[in-house]
């Protein structure tokens, strides 16, 4: 059998656990989740985007993201090097796609934390993903959470609630809808969903 780069042989097609993707407004607390449930199971594998949004305070390059400029980010879609991309209020995101071609190789849970737009293009390149859309409790809620994070100015809240509006009105072409009233909760069904509980 072949081996990949890492030097493994690939886990076979049916038995790798499936590509996760979560997806959901800004706010509703995808990060949160994803930091609580990975403090507990940290050989779930989170791929690392590359954005050409600015860091904010505390952010590290190669932690929540990679950080690269606008022509960065043009090389890295001209060569193929991205699984999918998007713009999204005003930056553009993109997902490595060679890391996480070798994790699902190697057979480990692998979570994609993209927009709207990206789950609809992972559906689309690897329909056997599975997509998982985070709910808020409310819309005030939401509100309440963008706001209270105070990390953006008021004109970027008000285009990422514009962007909220479209990504609450998808929410039927996911595949589950969690509510995130507790992070807890949220985490172990998300667990659960990746089969690693
Ligand atoms: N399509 C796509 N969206 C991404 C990617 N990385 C992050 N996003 C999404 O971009 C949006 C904005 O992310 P960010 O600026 O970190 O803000 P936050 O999600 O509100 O903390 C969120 O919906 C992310 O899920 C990616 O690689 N591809
Ligand atoms: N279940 C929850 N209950 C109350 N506040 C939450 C919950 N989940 C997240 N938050 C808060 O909401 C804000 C936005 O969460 P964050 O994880 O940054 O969202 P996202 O990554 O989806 O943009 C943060 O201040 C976070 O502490």
């Amino acid at each position: 059998m072949a081996a990949t780069s890492r030097g493994t042989t690939p886990v076979p097609p049916d038995v790798r656990p499936r590509l996760t993707v979560l997806s959901g407004p800004s706010g509703v607390g995808k990060s949160t989740v994803v930091a609580h449930m990975r403090k507990e199971h940290p050989e779930v594998w989170l791929s690392v985007s590359a954005t050409t949004r600015k860091p904010r305070p505390g952010e590290k390059h190669g932690v929540q993201y990679f950080f690269v400029s606008d022509d960065e980010m043009d090389k890295l879609i001209a060569n193929g090097e991205l699984l999918e991309w998007a713009e999204f209020a005003g930056n553009r995101y993109g997902t490595p796609r060679r890391a996480v071609i070798e994790r699902l190789e190697a057979g480990e849970p692998v979570l994609l934390e993209i927009d709207l737009q990206g789950a609809r293009l992972v559906r689309e390149s690897m329909p056997e993903a599975q997509l998982v859309f985070l709910a808020p409790p409310s819309w005030e809620e939401l509100v309440r959470r963008l706001t209270g994070r105070g990390t953006e100015a008021p004109e970027v809240i008000e285009r990422r609630l514009a962007a909220a509006k479209v990504e609450l009105a998808a929410e039927a072409e996911f595949d589950t809808t969690l509510v995130n009233t507790s992070v807890e909760d949220v985490a172990r069904e998300l667990l659960a969903l990746m089969k690693v509980l």
